[in-house]
C-alpha cells in the first residue's frame, strides 16, 4: 500500500509511505503527527472524517491518498474562501470505521469501557449494523409520536367539534321554534296591516276623487272668469278713457269762461235793473236833478233813460239766457261723459275684482293639484306596499326581542359554523381518527417487528461476541473471562467470580475493549486495514505478539503508531526499517 499526504492535521508537509502487508510500525516522538496519519487513512474508509477535520488549518490545499491492490482512493482539498472543496474516492464509506478500524484513546467504546461502562449492547448491536434497525424502529418510534401528538390533538378537535354540534342542534331547535313563533305573529300582523293599508286606500282614493271633482269645477269657474275678463277688457279697450278726460277738461274750461260771463252779465242785469227802478222813481216824481250827477236835467229824460235801459236789459237778458242755455248743454254734456268714465270706472273695479278672482281661483287650483298629485303618490305607494305584501312575505318593520334574539341565535350559529369550517365536522375528524388509527396500529406493528427482529439478531450477535471473546481472552492468556449477559453487560469473572469493570486495571480494561473491537472488526467489517495507537496500551510483549498475529489473519496491513524519541516507519516482517520519505 502506498500512502502519500500533504497537509493534512499536523503533517504540513508532503509524506510518502510504503506500507507492506503485515505489521508495520510508525515511531515518532510527541505531536509530531502519528494521530493525523492514522486519522487520514481512516478518512478513506469513512466521511465521518470530515474535510475541515482533515485539511491542514495554515494550508490552502492538501491531500491524503492511498494506492491499496492497484486502486488508488483518495481525498484531496482545496480551501477556497472560507469553505474547503473536496474531490474523493473512499475505499469506502462506513462510520463503523472509527470503531473497528482504529484503536486509539478516541475509540468511543475503550473511552466508554475506561470508565466503567458496562452496558456494550450500543456497540454490539453497531458493529454488527443491527443498530439500523434500531434507528429504523427509532425512525418509527419518533414518527408514532408525532403521528400520536397529531392523533390527540384531532381527538381534542373531534371533542371539540362534537361540542359544537351539540350546540349548534340546541340553537336550531330553539331558531326552529322562535321562526315558527314569529311566522304565526307575522302572519296576523300582516293580515291586519293589508286590512289597514287597504282601508287607507280606499280612503285616499276617495279623497282624491273628491280633489279631482272639486278642481274641475274650480277650472270650469276659472275659464268662465277668464271669458268675463276677455269681455271686460275688450269693451274697457273699446273706449278712451283718455279722450273722455281729455273732452271733460276742455268742457269745464269751457264752462268756466261760460260762467264767468254769465256772472259779468248778471252783474250787469241787477245794475241795469237797480238803474231802471231809479230811473222809474225819477220818472214817476218827475225828477228835474239828476240823482246821480246832481245836474239839473229834463224831467222827460227819463223816459228817453228808461227806453234805453229797458233796451240794454232786454239785451242783457237775451245773453245772459244765450250763455245759460249754453251752459246747461255743456254741463249737460260734462254729466254724459261723467257717467261713462264712471262706467268705465265700474268696469274696470269689475276687472280688478275679476282678476283678483282669478288669482284666488288659480291658487286654489294649484294647490287642489298639489294635494291631487300628493293623494296620487300615497296611493301609488301605497299599492307597491299592498302588493309587496301579497307577493312576498315582509318581515315585520322594527325589531322585536323575538328578531333580538333570533339575531343573537343566528350569529352564534354562524359562529359556531365558522369554528367546524376551521375545525370540520365531527364525521371528517373522525374519519381522520380512524385513518390515524390505522396509522398508528401499522406502526406499532411494524415497531415491534423490528423490535423482535432486533432482539433476535442481537441475541444472535451477542452470542456470538461473548463465545468469541472467550476464545479470545483465552488464546490471549488472560485470566479472566468476559461474556455478555441478557442486558448486554459485560460480565468479566475472575475465577469464576464476577468482577466489577470499574475495579480492573486499566490493561485489563484496554484488553477487552481491544478484544471486542477485534471480534467486531473480524466478523462484520472487512477493513483493509487496522490501526493501534500503542502509546496508551500496556501488554507485554508477548501478549502483543499475540494479537499481531490475530490481526494478520484478519486484516492486510496492521499499523501501529508507537511514541518515541526518533522517527521510524519499519515493515516488520521485512524486519527492514523504512525511513520516512518527505
Ligand atoms: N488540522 C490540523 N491543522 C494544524 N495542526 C494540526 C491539525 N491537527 C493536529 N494538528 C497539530 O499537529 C500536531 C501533531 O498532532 P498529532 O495528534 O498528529 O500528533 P501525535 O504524533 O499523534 O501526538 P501524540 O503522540 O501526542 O498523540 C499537533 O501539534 C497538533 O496540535
Amino acid at each position: 500500500m502506498q500512502v502519500r499526504l500533504y497537509n493534512v492535521g499536523g503533517i504540513n508537509r508532503e509524506l510518502y509511505l510504503s506500507i507492506k502487508k503485515g505489521i508495520s510500525i510508525y515511531e515518532a516522538p510527541n505531536a509530531y503527527g502519528k494521530t493525523s496519519l492514522a486519522r487520514a487513512l481512516i478518512s478513506l474508509l469513512t466521511s465521518e472524517i470530515t474535510a475541515e477535520d482533515l485539511l491542514n488549518v495554515f494550508s490552502d490545499e492538501g491531500y491524503v491518498e492511498a494506492e491499496i491492490d492497484g486502486k488508488l482512493y483518495y481525498r484531496r482539498f482545496k480551501r477556497i474562501k472560507n469553505r474547503i472543496e473536496e474531490e474523493k474516492k473512499l475505499y469506502m464509506d462506513d462510520k463503523n470505521a472509527l470503531l473497528l478500524s482504529y484503536f486509539s484513546p478516541e475509540n468511543p467504546l475503550v473511552a466508554r469501557i475506561l470508565v466503567g461502562d458496562e452496558n456494550i449492547e450500543w456497540f454490539i448491536s453497531a458493529a454488527s449494523k443491527i443498530d439500523e434497525i434500531k434507528k429504523k424502529k427509532e425512525n418509527l418510534q419518533y414518527k408514532l409520536g408525532e403521528i400520536k401528538a397529531t392523533y390527540d390533538e384531532y381527538q381534542k378537535k373531534y371533542n371539540e367539534a362534537e361540542n359544537y354540534m351539540k350546540q349548534l342542534e340546541a340553537i336550531n331547535q330553539q331558531l326552529e321554534k322562535l321562526e315558527k313563533d314569529r311566522e304565526s305573529i307575522r302572519i296576523n300582523t300582516e293580515n291586519s296591516i293589508k286590512i289597514t293599508k287597504k282601508n287607507r286606500l280606499e280612503d285616499l282614493e276617495k279623497r282624491l276623487e273628491v280633489r279631482q271633482k272639486e278642481l274641475r269645477e274650480k277650472e270650469a269657474k276659472e275659464k268662465r272668469i277668464e271669458r268675463e275678463i276677455e269681455e271686460l277688457k275688450k269693451h274697457l279697450n273699446s273706449i278712451s278713457k283718455e279722450n273722455l278726460l281729455k273732452e271733460i277738461e276742455e268742457l269745464n274750461t269751457k264752462l268756466q269762461n261760460l260762467n264767468s260771463k254769465k256772472y259779468n252779465l248778471d252783474v250787469d242785469y241787477r245794475m241795469l235793473g237797480r238803474v231802471l227802478d231809479e230811473i222809474k222813481e225819477a220818472d214817476e216824481r218827475h225828477l228835474a236833478v239828476c240823482y246821480v250827477c246832481g245836474h239839473e236835467v229834463n224831467p222827460s229824460i227819463w223816459k228817453e233813460r228808461l227806453d234805453t235801459i229797458k233796451k240794454e236789459l232786454t239785451e242783457v237778458t237775451r245773453q245772459r239766457d244765450e250763455i245759460t242755455k249754453e251752459i246747461n248743454n255743456i254741463q249737460s254734456t260734462i254729466n254724459t261723459i261723467t257717467n261713462k268714465l264712471k262706467e268705465i270706472e265700474k268696469y274696470e273695479q269689475q276687472l280688478t275684482n275679476k282678476q283678483k278672482e282669478l288669482e284666488t281661483y288659480k291658487l286654489e287650483v294649484s294647490e287642489i293639484q298639489k294635494s291631487i298629485e300628493t293623494l296620487q303618490r300615497q296611493i301609488r305607494e301605497l299599492k307597491e306596499k299592498i302588493e309587496e305584501l301579497d307577493t312576498k312575505d315582509l318581515s315585520l318593520s322594527g325589531e322585536s326581542e323575538l328578531d333580538k334574539r333570533i339575531k343573537e341565535l343566528q350569529q352564534q350559529r354562524s359562529n359556531i359554523e365558522l369554528e367546524l369550517q376551521r375545525i370540520g365536522i365531527p364525521k371528517r375528524i373522525m374519519e381522520e381518527l380512524q385513518s390515524f388509527r390505522k396509522n398508528i396500529k401499522d406502526l406499532e406493528d411494524q415497531i415491534s417487528t423490528l423490535d423482535r427482529e432486533y432482539i433476535r439478531r442481537l441475541t444472535v450477535v451477542k452470542d456470538t461476541f461473548s463465545n468469541l471473546a472467550n476464545s479470545l481472552m483465552r488464546d490471549l492468556e488472560f485470566n479472566y473471562t468476559a461474556e455478555i449477559d441478557e442486558k448486554y453487560r459485560i460480565v468479566i469473572k475472575k475465577d469464576n467470580v464476577k468482577m466489577d469493570l470499574k475495579k480492573l486495571s486499566t490493561s485489563e480494561k484496554t484488553a477487552i475493549a481491544l478484544v471486542l473491537v477485534l471480534i467486531g472488526l473480524k466478523e462484520y467489517f472487512k477493513s483493509p486495514f487496522f490501526i493501534i495507537d500503542e502509546s496508551f496500551m500496556t501488554f507485554d510483549q508477548r501478549r502483543f505478539e499475540k494479537i499481531q498475529k490475530y490481526l494478520s489473519g484478519i486484516v492486510d496491513y496492521t499499523i501501529i503508531t508507537k511514541s518515541n524519541d526518533t522517527v521510524q516507519f519499519r515493515n516488520e516482517k521485512l524486519l527492514e526499517p523504512n525511513q520516512i520519505m518527505g
